[in-house]
């Protein structure tokens, strides 16, 4: 399976993350791309340097303010004369006003962040550009050959709401990687997101529309990051009613119950008549990771990839989380091994 990779998303090189109560070393360390190359190198995958698509992708889903505030904003917090790493300390709560976008980088970091654990720092925004640009190679090979394809997208994206950063994300690549595919003539693309964490953002993104269906299976929002959003009872708006599909589930969830709960988001896809898949892959669902509570193991990763492949569409994988470092690249070409073996 081609993989899409640029350098560029190592530019990110965060020293902080706000974790326990604590500025901790970030958990999306740019030793996981390393961890992942060095997997799909010697399992034999073609990695391949994406073109530069520019911002005009990204502005097809996200508010061109926020792209700005992202482009400037470490600029900006030094100018201010801050020393350390630009992370918000307010928010406009519930209690204050919503409509204010302040001229202070404090202010407009706590407006455009939905979490204070994501530091922004020197190459965030140039490294948030190099993921998308992975994330948009991986759709158009996908889009051209119908062979799947894989985005080795860092900094992940499907936190990122249209003008909200957080999670450890900036763009959100899935939703970018969708809008292409619409912008090139499929009429419905499904994004699947098996990502321990629910992706708030691509649903957000696409709540009220019905040409991207959002299935997203994921650790229970009431117990779990992000806490306020990912219930079952969030079906979609408008139009988009019944295009968005949450299913939740406890911490600890067997692999045999997360395995069922995949197949009514694949049947769900089927009915829905979706001519691309794009799978958030997160692997932060494995039994190992620091920040997560699901249970797979490593080979339960190549079940997946074959069930996934099963369900016969074009499809283009797109890396979101996963912090077990160590096993971060065999988890990810278990999964794509797992694909291959049936496609
Ligand atoms: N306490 C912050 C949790 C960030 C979650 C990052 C992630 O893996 N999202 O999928
Ligand atoms: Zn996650």
């Amino acid at each position: 399976m081609l993989t899409f990779f640029s350098e560029d998303s190592r530019l990110r090189q965060a020293r902080t993350e706000l974790h326990d109560g604590a500025l901790v070393s970030p958990f999306e360390c740019p030793e996981r791309v390393d961890l992942v190359l060095e997997q799909l190198r010697q399992a034999g995958f073609e990695v391949r340097a994406p073109d530069a698509y520019g911002l005009e992708p990204v502005c097809a889903v996200h508010d061109t303010s926020y792209v700005s505030f992202l482009e400037t904003c470490w600029q900006a917090w030094q100018t201010a004369g801050h020393s350390g790493e630009a992370i918000p300390n307010i928010w406009p709560a519930r209690t204050l006003r919503q409509d204010k976008i302040p001229h202070s980088v404090s202010g407009q970091l706590g407006y455009y962040a939905l979490a204070a654990e994501t530091s922004i720092c020197e190459g965030t925004f140039e490294a948030a550009m190099a993921s998308k640009d992975a994330a948009l190679g991986a759709v158009e090979y996908t889009l051209a050959t119908g062979e799947p394809s894989f985005g080795l997208c860092r900094p992940p994206g499907h936190h990122a709401a249209f003008d909200q950063f957080g999670g450890y994300c900036f763009f959100n690549n899935a939703a970018i990687a969708a809008q292409h595919a619409l912008d090139a003539g499929r009429r419905r693309v499904a994004v699947l997101d098996v990502d321990f964490h629910h992706g708030n953002g691509t649903q957000q993104i696409f709540y009220a529309r019905n040409d991207v269906l959002f299935a997203s299976l994921h650790g229970d929002p009431d117990v779990t990051f992000p806490y306020y959003l990912g219930y079952a009872d969030e079906t979609g708006a408008g139009e988009g009613q019944g295009f968005n599909l949450n299913y939740p589930m406890a911490p600890g969830t067997s692999v045999a119950t997360w395995m069922k709960t995949l197949e009514q988001a694949l049947s769900a896809i089927k009915t829905h008549e979706c001519e691309l898949l794009i799978v958030s892959l997160g692997v932060d669902i494995f039994e190992g990771d620091p920040i997560s509570a699901f249970t797979f193991k490593r080979d339960d990763f190549i079940a997946l990839g074959k069930r996934l492949a099963e369900a016969g569409l074009p499809t283009t994988f797109l890396m979101e989380g996963g912090y077990a470092v160590e096993e971060i690249g065999v988890n990810v070409v278990n999964v794509l091994q797992g694909f291959e073996q049936i496609n």
